[in-house]
């Protein structure tokens, strides 16, 4: 799959929400942080928030639960519109079930690891989701710097999705930037969170374009492509 940008409007001005989306205009998703002050140490935004912004934009909302109780309350963002839900199988009671359910509520059913929390127990849970998402960064905040001893975790995934044959997407989120983002990507990762390095630009759209140029660049050179 060719390489997939999702800025994170962690970084954006919360006041002005449906101008920023507008501002990412050919992102192909918008990424939506939902903090509960639980399982981080912050507070963003919820629901009511997540309704307003699917219907003010066409980009499809890619939701980032860092909440517990996921069980509850996942099902209620795909409801609400987002194209992709994400839990956290730390915070997850029935990480299976709560996968079809998002499913059958028509999103794309993600799963969240924190950077340690390894994916090997996960391995038979894969084919249940459409997207794992790998943090880079201790989630809670943005601005923080890429953890490059993910990079290891994040070939070994490759290889098990690789190995079973799905065809779920691998997600990166956490100081991702035109100075990481080549070695996210030959590492084996297709989808790639940005809120800093987009929102911090001077032309955020701009931004994305050359974060999925340099992306798409070192996956063509990737040894892990070829072998599909
Ligand atoms: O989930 C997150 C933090 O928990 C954010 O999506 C992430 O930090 C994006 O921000 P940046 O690209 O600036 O690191
Ligand atoms: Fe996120």
């Amino acid at each position: 799959m060719s390489p997939q940008i999702s800025p994170s409007i962690l970084s954006a001005d919360f006041a002005r929400l449906a101008e920023e989306a507008e501002a990412v205009r050919g992102a192909d998703w918008l990424h939506v942080d939902v903090m509960d002050n639980h399982f981080v140490p912050n507070l963003t935004l919820g629901l009511p928030v997540v309704e307003s912004l699917r219907k003010s934009t066409d980009i499809p909302i890619d939701c980032h639960l860092m909440i517990e109780d996921p069980d509850r309350w996942a099902p209620q963002y795909a409801e609400a519109g987002a194209g992709s839900v994400t839990f956290h199988v730390e915070a997850a009671a029935a990480p299976v079930r709560l996968a079809r359910e998002i499913r059958s509520l028509g999103a794309r059913a993600s799963m969240a690891l924190k950077p340690a929390t390894p994916v090997e127990p996960y391995e038979d849970l894969l084919p249940e989701l459409d997207m794992l998402l790998i943090m880079t960064v201790e989630p809670g905040f943005g601005g923080q710097s890429f953890l490059d001893i993910m990079l290891p975790k994040i070939r070994r995934t490759r290889q098990l999705i690789d190995r079973h044959g799905l065809q779920l997407w691998l997600q990166l989120d956490g100081g991702i930037s035109a100075e990481t983002i080549e070695r996210c990507a030959d590492a084996g990762a297709d989808v790639f969170v940005a809120g800093s390095a987009v929102y911090g630009a001077d032309d955020p759209a701009e931004a994305v374009r050359r974060l999925r140029e340099l992306a798409a660049t070192a996956t063509d050179s990737a040894p892990w492509v070829h072998r599909h």
